[in-house]
């Protein structure tokens, strides 16, 4: 495997306050990466970070070979990085089937549209909700549509930013199925995550961040077998 994804020495200063500090990440092409660490560790700023919303204080990212560090996200959507966010970001008020030709019409030609949606339907397990205005779905559903819309994009590498936060165990298992389905049909994907269970389920590589830099990283064994990351966790919880 080569990298897909590469940080080298990204930093990030708010004020006083170093928040990334000389990340060095590398993101294997087809691989499930998972991001774990207690809180305010800097996760979501590294998220950011390779999404482009910050600019970095230091440091690159490179992306299928090339410096994207001053690319605007759109750029870095364009060049094959899509996102989801933690809060779900579709049209309430239009139907399932709806959000979803939205995000499909620009990638296709208009002829493949309706077959597209089908199958992005079924793969969401949404069929039979595709009339129903998305806003009454369930928080599990809304957040596979909008997985479902982020990957209508065709992307190379997915960023997901707590893709489970408030689902439900079977609502969780069934997001890591989904994200297992994704992954065997090429796309990379990094995931900010806090469920254990989830990451043990997904993740082929884990990397734990604290204080900003990289404390740890392995398979899921690795990482729960490592008293230094247990330690870092004592005293934290999380919602
Ligand atoms: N825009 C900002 N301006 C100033 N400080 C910030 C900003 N964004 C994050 N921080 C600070 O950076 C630190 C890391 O925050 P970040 O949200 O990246 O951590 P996190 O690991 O995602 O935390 P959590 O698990 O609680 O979501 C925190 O101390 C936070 O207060």
């Amino acid at each position: 495997m080569t990298a897909l994804l590469q940080t080298t020495g990204l930093n990030k200063r708010f004020g006083g306050l170093h928040v990334t500090n000389d990340v060095d990440l590398a993101l294997q092409e087809g691989e499930i990466h998972c991001l774990i660490g207690p809180n305010g560790a800097g996760k979501s700023t590294l998220f950011r970070l390779i999404l482009g919303v910050y600019a970095p204080s230091g440091g690159h990212i490179l992306y299928a070979g090339q410096d994207i560090t001053a690319l605007r996200p759109f750029q870095r959507i364009r060049m094959g990085i899509s996102v989801k966010f933690q809060v779900p970001g579709i049209f309430q008020a239009l139907s399932t089937r709806q959000n979803l030709e939205i995000a499909l019409q620009h990638h296709i030609e208009r002829h493949r549209l309706d077959a597209e949606t089908d199958r992005l339907l079924e793969f969401l397990d949404l069929r039979n909700s595709a009339s129903q205005p998305a806003g009454n779905l369930s928080h599990g559903q809304k957040q596979w549509l909008e997985i479902g819309m982020a990957v209508a994009l065709k992307p190379r590498l997915l960023l997901l930013d707590e893709p489970t936060a408030g689902m439900s165990p079977q609502e969780t298992h069934a997001t890591g199925e989904l994200l297992k389905a994704l992954n065997a049909d090429g796309v990379t994907v990094l995931a900010v995550e806090h469920d254990m269970e989830f990451v043990r389920q997904v993740a082929h590589t884990v990397t734990v961040l604290h204080l900003g830099r990289i404390f740890a990283q392995g398979s899921i064994d690795t990482i729960v077998a490592d008293e230094r990351v247990a330690e870092i966790y004592l005293g934290e919880s999380h919602d």
